[in-house]
């Protein structure tokens, strides 16, 4: 949890704000609340009379992170890259096909339903449609009141009182008990939805898309109260979502997700200083920055080329080569591991922005990435360059103070002429990649 959330928290115990009955959890914040090791969920593609397995989606593929109580992770990414599949995989909706999810130290990986009874009341899901996903012929007081019945819990004052208290805690008329789904708007259904995760006490929510299906006038006041929510009670939330508008303020740690893997998994600010991986640098790019100071500014979003490809048969290499305009030939051969380039932030490229190369020797785009590089604003170039170029003159300077052996290599990288090697080129017509992809940019124009 950071400091601000920390300290709204404490204000809000001094203040007396949490609700009588409701119990903060006395885990102590920061420490490891659930733990995912190398998570997959292939989807069987079956055909024929037979059922014969012909192929399998790969919705999931390969997930590593952690999540620490109190804190909140926000998971973005793209349509069909796997945010719903994971959520539903961490709170055990779904079963995995590899990997593990431990939860609280104990491995839940393939806990049956009795085995499962017990976790049901501490890790609950937030559904996004909140249309759908409450029963139009119960009212809200049987909605809300449900997970007592399944649990076969009895709470003090009982389950009439405890349900006008869980609505009035999300901001509903606990008088309006009676009362069904149809009466509710969509912000208000959502409310309904978030008592219903909140009657047990959850220690985890998983919140999926949980404002999209809302106006945006009601999405900040929603995103407010699970804000709210969460320094009150001391909740942890991992917050999946298709852009980072939602997930920008309430996260404190972000992990960008392509096609079934995480690419970069970094502390909010981080991420929003320097993102490193190119696909979270486009992603951020569709967020609207609303400065006043930069209005008129010339846009910089980017444009990425074509759809994400299919998770049945995803591309060779890093996955989002198909699409980058940094890739070159090792992006199609080599998948970069999730490794932690700066502390805190863990990126999985070859040709991190705003670092170090990891592979200076790779200098000659694909065909695909030249494309790519043509739905880049020149400006996103220029700055692409000048970052590169300013670390890499960094690491020289560094590694003058270093040891000799150590100098000659990141010089090399300080001076993109010598890099571009037109001997080394595989199709003459590619282009060299220099330092940064400004020149990239330019060379492809010609
Ligand atoms: N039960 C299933 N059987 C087969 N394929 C599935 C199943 N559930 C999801 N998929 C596929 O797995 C991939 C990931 O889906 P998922 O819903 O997790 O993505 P997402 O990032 O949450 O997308 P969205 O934001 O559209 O929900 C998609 O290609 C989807 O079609």
């Amino acid at each position: 949890m950071s400091d601000e959330k920390a300290q709204k928290a404490q204000n809000a115990e001094t203040t007396g704000t949490i609700p009588a009955q409701s119990r903060g959890h006395d885990r102590p914040h920061g420490e490891v609340l659930l733990k995912v090791t190398g998570l997959q969920k292939h989807f069987p593609i079956r055909k024929g009379l037979l059922k014969r397995q012909v192929g399998a989606v790969h919705a999931v593929d390969g997930l590593d992170f952690e999540v620490r109580s109190g804190e909140t992770l926000g998971v973005v990414g793209e349509s069909g890259c796997g945010k719903s599949t994971m959520g539903r995989l961490i709170t055990r909706l779904l079963e995995p096909t590899g990997g593990t999810v431990e939860f609280e130290g104990k491995d839940i990986t393939h806990l049956g339903v009795s085995g499962m009874r017990p976790l049901r009341r501490d890790v609950q899901m937030i559904f996004q449609d909140p249309y759908s996903s409450l029963n139009p012929r119960h009212t809200i007081g049987t909605i809300v009141g449900a997970p007592f019945k399944l649990q076969g819990v009895q709470p003090e004052g009982g389950v009439k009182k405890e349900v006008q208290r869980l609505l009035s805690v999300v901001g509903l008329n606990p008088e309006h008990y009676n009362r069904y789904p149809h009466e509710f708007s969509g912000g208000q259904r959502q409310r309904i939805g978030i008592a219903r995760a909140l009657a047990l006490n959850p220690k985890l929510v998983v919140a999926d898309e949980p404002v999209s299906a809302l106006d945006v006038s009601i999405q900040a006041q929603v995103v407010n109260l699970l804000d709210d929510l969460q320094e009150e009670l001391g909740l942890t939330y991992v917050i999946i979502a298709h852009d980072l508008s939602v997930v920008r303020h309430v996260s404190d740690r972000i992990a960008v997700m392509y096609l079934g893997k995480i690419v970069e998994l970094a502390d909010r600010d981080s991420l929003y200083k320097a993102p490193m991986h190119p696909y979270t640098k486009a992603l951020m790019s569709a967020v609207p920055i609303p400065d006043p100071k930069r209005r008129g500014a010339k846009s910089e979003r980017i444009l990425l080329k074509g759809d994400v490809p299919s998770p049945i048969s995803p591309p060779s290499g890093c996955r989002f080569h198909t699409r980058c305009w940094k890739a070159t030939e090792i992006c199609k051969t080599v998948e970069p591991p999730l490794a932690e380039l700066k502390p805190g932030q863990q990126v999985a490229c070859h040709h991190p922005e705003n670092f170090e190369d990891q592979a200076p020797q790779e200098t000659v785009l694909l065909s695909a990435a030249k494309e790519a590089a043509e739905l880049v604003p020149e400006a996103v170039l220029e700055e692409s360059a000048e970052t590169s170029a300013a670390v890499a003159a960094e690491v020289a300077e560094s590694a003058e103070t270093a040891e000799p052996a150590e100098v000659a290599e990141p010089a090399e990288v300080a001076e993109p002429a010598e890099v571009a090697e037109p001997a080394e080129t595989a199709e003459p017509a590619e282009v060299a990649k220099a330092d940064g992809a400004g020149e990239t940019q330019e060379s492809t124009d010609k």
